[in-house]
């Protein structure tokens, strides 16, 4: 066999600039729009380039195939990473911290209730959602799109965890888990009041809750097809059942998974159709047309209907490939590792940038049109990855979608909306969303 450590002595390091020791390219990352920072990078170096940012050595690669390498062909040379403050609010066990049989046999658990077939059965509650958070928007005051999306998505997260959970449990767990969020990015720290601090005891208290509503169900021997029961009746191949605590990380994980990044793609597609009027027409047409079969929603929405919008759903699609909300993600090699040449060392942080692509003008034509009508054809692969792909590719993708749709459904056959204030531009909150939230008017359409 040849020398596998030989090749790689001869293989060399990604072109690219380190920036200053430590700090690296960390303040130029964070001091522009992340966006140019990578653009810039990737013309002058090409798709494969290293940097340093946060301390860490890291290679970025922003071609379909460098995606793929990493992602699903070699996913086992790459494992997740994430900073630890994050792995200590969540918990440890959550999956996507987790590569090899954990891993694996999580995902299956959690899969099961997210896929095609369980969540056909939430159509019309997820309508309830959407119908009642958006009549709560109606009048004559400002409200912030992005606030409210997450409000809806984290029901929706809800939903499909526990089912139909009593209101004040979902009172208690929303009201911990806001305060759980605060310190996601917070500096950690011993002193008492501080957003660290009040979020580890939400932690805790969040766990206590789980912990109540498990006994209530195990008390009622009720067996339910939604997450919860599925994590709650797992057993592995020795007959052990999952521990409490690898159930309350993988619950708060999946919340955590849920909510930002589906309510910020729900906002950015209120900000796409209101930019585009004649875009918004067609939706509208569209969903008017199910409104009135199903005689002005007198009947609820029917699953089959949700996989019958090819306007609205191309309008999902377009969304995701511009606003590109997860603009990249990271792995870290656990072993040297060659890719065409070059050489990403043990322990370096691997970065597939999807924003990149997704406006590459090779893979997308006039990359920041709006262009939905670009989905009548199929991307080609590993170009659209809104979703991630391979083995840790998002579980939520089809509720997510589902949700969009509803919700879009409500939106254009029953309401208006203004955007509030001229200026446009992108926050980053870590996902960029439209500045302040895109703070809009809404008002019930006259039916007349
Ligand atoms: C539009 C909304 C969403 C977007 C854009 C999105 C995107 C993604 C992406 C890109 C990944 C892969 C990350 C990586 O490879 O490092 C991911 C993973 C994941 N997503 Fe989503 N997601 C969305 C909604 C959801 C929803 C609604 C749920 C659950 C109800 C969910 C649950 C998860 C979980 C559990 C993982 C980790 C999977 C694993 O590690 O095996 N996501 N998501």
């Amino acid at each position: 066999r040849k020398n596998k450590r030989d090749s790689h002595e001869r293989a060399k390091l990604p072109p690219g600039s380190m920036g200053w020791p430590y700090i690296g390219e960390t303040l130029q990352l964070y001091s522009q729009d992340p966006n140019v920072f990578f653009a810039t990078k990737q013309r002058r170096y090409g798709d494969i380039f290293k940097t340093h940012i946060l301390g860490c050595p890291c290679v970025m690669l922003a071609s379909p195939e460098a995606a793929r390498f990493v992602l699903v062909t070699q996913s086992h040379l790459f494992k997740p990473t994430y900073p630890k403050s994050k792995e200590k609010f969540i918990g440890p066990s959550a999956l996507f911290f987790h590569q090899g049989d954990y891993h694996f046999r999580m995902r299956k658990l959690v899969q099961g209730p997210l896929s095609p077939d369980a969540i056909r059965n939430l159509v019309t509650d997820i309508e309830v959602l959407a119908v009642s958070a958006l009549e709560s928007w109606v009048g004559n005051k400002v409200i912030n799109t992005f606030q409210e999306m997450k409000k809806i998505s984290f029901e929706v997260g809800i939903l499909a965890i526990f089912g139909r959970l009593e209101s004040h449990y979902r009172k208690e767990l929303k009201k911990n888990y806001s305060i759980l969020e605060k310190g996601y990015n917070s500096f950690p720290t011993k002193i008492p009041g501080t957003p660290y601090k009040k979020a580890l005891s939400a932690r805790k208290r969040l766990s206590e809750i789980l912990s109540t509503i498990i006994r209530e169900r195990k008390e009622k021997r009720s067996i339910e097809k939604d997450l919860l029961g599925c994590l709650l009746n797992a057993k592995d191949d020795k007959g052990e059942v999952l521990t409490e605590g690898q159930i309350a990380d993988n619950i708060i994980g999946v919340l955590f998974a849920a909510q930002d990044t589906t309510a910020s793609v729900m906002t950015w597609i209120l900000k796409y159709l209101h930019d585009d009027p004649k875009l918004l027409e067609a939706v509208k047409a569209e969903q008017k047309a199910i409104y009135m079969s199903n005689e002005e929603a007198h009947h609820p929405l029917t699953w089959t209907q949700t996989r019958n919008m090819p306007i609205t759903y191309k309008v999902v699609l377009e969304s995701l490939r511009m606003a590109s909300i997860i603009s990249f993600t990271f792995r870290e090699a656990v072993t040297d590792v060659e890719y065409k040449g070059y050489l990403i060392p043990k322990g370096w942080k691997v970065m597939p940038l999807f924003r990149n692509i997704h406006h590459n003008p090779d893979f997308f034509s006039n990359p920041q049109k709006f262009d939905p009508s670009r989905f009548e054809t199929a991307p080609k692969p590993y170009t659209f990855m809104p979703f991630g792909s391979g083995v840790h590719s998002c579980p939520g993708y089809d509720l997510a979608k589902l949700e969009m749709l509803i919700m879009t459904h409500h939106l254009v056959t029953k309401f208006s909306w203004e955007v509030v204030g001229s200026q446009s531009g992108i926050q980053y909150g870590p996902f960029p969303i439209p500045l302040q939230g895109l703070p809009a008017r809404f008002w019930r359409e006259s039916t007349s």
